[in-house]
């Protein structure tokens, strides 16, 4: 075989599948993987791909095997490991060679690593195995140039919208990982509200989980149409093979985490840019982890009554508040990238971004293309204010409500959808009740505020 066009380090899920989706595609790999018997796995398990890829086993013949300038993309977890293939590979590699990132590092150390000056790009990737297979939507980050150089191969394996490669440069340094970090924000958000509409279907409509896999199937037709719906109708249709019975009623109820939710909620916070909606979801990823004190609450105060009374919430209503709920999150993520290419200076192209995430991706949904629409009139503008959303918000904020306050009374938890609510109705609050905060700001510390009549640095007559 002559020389390779692309490098790969790291055979796991998503390295083993963008391998051979780069392999399909026409171009020609070299790959490297820690445990060299995965390596050689791989190429005998490629099928009549495996004429377009070479496995190797050191860095050396990795480098070899590339046309230059090389490029080489690490597929290996965030954070120490990634720093150690690029201290590994950098002294071998010529100054022109450039490394991608395409794990889903934190954007921090994206920045750090790309002002060494070596030509890297930090890329988010995202669809899972089955999108890093077959096409994945891809958030670009680093030298435009850089980006330039390897694009016709990462927009040859990405996602297709209506046959526009879902794979885009997003602006310099960090800003690809940033994006995806904020993606995957939104992809909490979106998940522990199905899980919460979910829990009120099972605990307080006392559905099992076969007749809840039929709801998100139907609503797969309608305006929540999406990847995420599409797969949590098929996960509560499963058969657990072991038991013969629901396989959702088999999985522990602690969820996992890598860190890119947790990443986004501590950026929101930098940047001033509420994401309550995603902040909810990791404080309940956390909290679902701990069991025991679960447990041990139900002792002391016993389950809360959950069931609801017959007729209570309909399907209906239930939609209709999972579509207000998702707006809402999306807004949310929209206005912290909008908040964070200010800061950072990316030029983040916002409508290009609701774009890459049209197809390819795990919060793919039907609603994307009405976002890119919304907000190429207006990328300023928080999506809820688009007349295409908030039309939908006045029909189903009344819906999330109802769910809301029905969860409350019963003892469900249902902490995404209510800080979802909480913001709607912050945000159509003209007067709020920061005037008190600022009077106590201004008591214990004369911390001064504005007064309504337009003065600055005024100070109440507790002062004296
Ligand atoms: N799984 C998913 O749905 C998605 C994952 N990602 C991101 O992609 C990256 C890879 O994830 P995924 O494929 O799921 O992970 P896996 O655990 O399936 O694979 C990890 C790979 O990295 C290698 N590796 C682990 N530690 C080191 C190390 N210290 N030095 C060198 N190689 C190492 C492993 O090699 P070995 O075989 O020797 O252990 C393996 O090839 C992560 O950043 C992840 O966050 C992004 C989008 C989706
Ligand atoms: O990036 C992804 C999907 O977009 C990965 O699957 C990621 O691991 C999901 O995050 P977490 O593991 O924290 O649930």
């Amino acid at each position: 075989m002559a020389l390779c066009d692309i490098g790969l380090i790291g055979l796991g899920t998503m390295g083993s599948a963008l391998s051979l989706n780069i392999a399909e595609k026409g171009f020609d790999i070299a790959v490297w993987n820690r445990r060299t018997k995965v390596t050689h796995a791989f190429k005998a398990e490629a099928g009549e791909l495996a004429d377009k890829i070479i496995a190797t086993e050191t860095y050396e013949e990795l480098i070899a095997a590339l046309k230059s300038p090389r490029a080489i993309i690490l597929m290996v977890p965030a954070g120490g490991p990634v720093d150690d293939q690029i201290a590994q590979l950098r002294p071998l590699l010529d100054p022109e060679d450039m490394i991608i990132d395409a794990g889903n590092a934190n954007f921090h150390n994206t920045r750090t690593r790309a002002a060494s000056g070596e030509p890297f790009i930090g890329i988010g990737v995202s669809g899972g195995e089955d999108g890093a297979r077959h096409g994945p939507s891809i958030m670009g980050g680093g030298p435009k140039e850089s980006w330039d150089s390897v694009a016709h191969i990462l927009e040859a394996i990405s996602a297709k919208y209506e046959g526009q490669p879902c794979a885009t440069w997003m602006g310099p340094d960090g800003a690809g990982h940033f994006v995806k970090a904020v993606h995957n924000g939104i992809e909490y958000a979106d998940m522990q509200m199905i899980a919460e509409v979910y829990g009120i279907m099972r605990d307080g409509m006392g559905m099992d989980a076969a007749a809840i896999g039929g709801v998100f199937e139907a609503w797969n037709k309608g305006p929540l149409q999406s990847y995420l719906i599409e797969i949590s109708g098929e996960v509560a249709k499963a058969i657990d093979p072991k038991t013969g019975g629901a396989m959702l009623d088999a999985i522990v109820d602690a969820a996992g985490q890598k860190g890119t939710g947790r990443w986004t909620a501590i950026e929101a916070q930098h940047l001033a840019a509420p994401v309550p909606a995603i902040e909810a979801a990791v404080a309940a990823r956390n909290l679902s982890s701990r069991r025991d004190a679960r447990a041990l609450g139900e002792e002391l105060f016993g389950a809360a009554p959950k069931h609801l009374p017959h007729e209570t919430l309909s399907i209906d209503t239930l939609e209709q508040a999972l579509i207000a709920g998702k707006i809402l999150c999306y807004a949310q993520g929209f206005v912290m990238l909008s908040a964070a290419s200010e800061e950072f200076q990316w030029s983040l192209p916002l409508p290009a971004i609701a774009e890459v995430w049209r197809e390819g991706c795990i919060i793919r949904s039907a609603m994307l293309n009405d976002m890119s629409e919304a907000l190429t009139e207006d990328p300023e503008r928080n999506l809820m204010f688009a007349p295409y959303f908030s039309d939908h918000l006045k029909k189903n904020h009344g819906a999330l409500r109802q769910v809301v306050a029905q969860a409350a009374l019963h003892g469900l938890a249902a902490p995404a959808l209510l800080s979802g609510l909480s913001y709607f109705d912050t945000m159509r609050t003209a007067r709020g009740t920061a005037n008190m905060i600022q009077g106590q700001r201004d008591f214990f510390g004369r911390h001064s505020f504005v007064h309504i009549d337009g003065s600055e640095g005024q100070h109440g007559p507790w002062a004296d």
